[in-house]
């Protein structure tokens, strides 16, 4: 069936729909450029209300499996994809990309040119777009943009989950966190208790954990407004690790300013500078906003990392409490695992007693 992608700008892109489209999707319109990945970033909570066109121009050849899903829910609005593998090429592969989207339904759209798409989200900044049968009749007035709607709500359970049973008690305070995180601590020897955002300040104040992770999510920080207060509380109570959204809100907390990039970092190769050790690590990310720099005079916070293609901010600490956040992602789903010393850093901040720093 044909299908469509409109962009705001008006511009129209023309493809074949995988399966079937039963309505319109809104939805913003981001970039992702690794080659690998899409069974990550179709069930990533960060992708909740985007689009992701794939950069690689040949996509789901090693299929989907049972192994990579990091969350049971499947998450972004719909993929869009240049050539499509329709068989799954991997001994572990439970299903092609194909049968995985119709069976989540997660529309997929095929043969576009994903390429000028691109270049034009480069120029315009990631804005919303529409996947249809019919572009003629598309209405942007009927979509708010993600950046005014409150997503975390949608992908946060009310639930409070436990994992692993080590020594070091970690709760991981949910904004919609990615299932690799928890098997990373794990595996570092903590006890892990996820809790929804909504429920940390009562939730942490009975548990008395050793250290608490802030978890990644989707949209805009500043939709988060009313728990600053808390997150603040939090942080300066316990060793706290902030990840992507999880780092954008320690730096709201915390007096610091947010701002949309133009297009978001998401892939699996953008380098990191760690101005500290000197070091550069591959990181994965996915994200819209950044840390303005401008902004962390007087909140006791300072930049730690820097991203070497663009020089914004990619992580910070603070110099009083043992707190560090990054905007980059460590557990490395999809993506190189360079970074994963920063949760064995939290590790060790957590590990460590009494209130001092412990820094690599
Ligand atoms: N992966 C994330 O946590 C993303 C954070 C935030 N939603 C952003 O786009 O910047």
């Amino acid at each position: 069936m044909n299908g469509y992608i409109v962009l705001e700008t008006g511009e129209i892109f023309k493809g074949d729909i995988q399966g079937k489209l039963d309505k319109d999707i809104h939805a913003e319109i981001v970039f992702f450029t690794g080659m690998t990945g899409y069974q990550e970033v179709l069930s990533d909570p960060s992708f909740k209300g985007q689009m992701v066109v794939f950069t690689y121009p040949l996509i789901g050849n090693y299929g989907l499996n049972e192994g990579d899903y990091e969350s049971i829910k499947p998450q972004a609005s719909a993929l869009i994809v240049s050539e499509l593998s329709k068989g799954a090429y991997h001994y572990e592969a439970n299903h092609s990309l194909e049968n995985g989207c119709g069976n989540s339904n997660i529309p997929l759209i095929t043969n576009v040119d994903t390429r000028a798409i691109v270049k034009r989200i480069r120029e315009h900044g990631d804005m919303r777009a529409v996947m249809t049968t019919n572009p003629e009749n598309v209405d942007f007035s009927k979509s708010t943009p993600l950046d005014q709607l409150d997503v975390v709500s949608d992908v946060v359970t009310n639930e409070i989950l436990s994992f692993g049973n080590g020594k070091e008690h970690v709760v991981l305070v949910d904004f919609g966190y990615k299932k690799s995180m928890v098997d990373v601590l794990v595996k570092l020897g903590c006890q892990v208790t996820v809790v929804p955002f909504t429920k940390m300040k009562e939730q942490i104040e009975q548990l008395k954990p050793d250290g608490i992770l802030l978890s990644n999510g989707p949209g805009n920080p500043k939709q988060l407004a009313p728990y600053l207060t808390t997150i603040k509380e939090i942080a300066e109570k316990y060793p706290t690790l902030g990840i992507c959204l999880g780092h954008q809100l320690l730096a709201l907390a915390f007096g610091a300013d947010t701002e949309k990039l133009r297009f978001g970092h998401r892939g699996a190769n953008q380098p990191v500078l760690d101005k500290v050790t000197n070091k550069v690590y591959m990181t994965s990310q996915n994200h819209s906003y950044v840390v303005k720099e401008g902004s962390l005079n007087k909140t006791g916070l300072e930049p730690r990392f820097y991203n070497i293609n663009d020089g914004s901010i990619e992580g910070l600490q603070h110099q009083n409490f043992p707190i560090l956040s990054i905007q980059f992602h460590p557990e490395a789903h999809p993506g190189p695992s360079d970074s994963e010393k920063m949760f064995e850093m939290f590790v060790s901040m957590v590990k460590s007693k009494g209130r001092e720093k412990v820094y690599a």
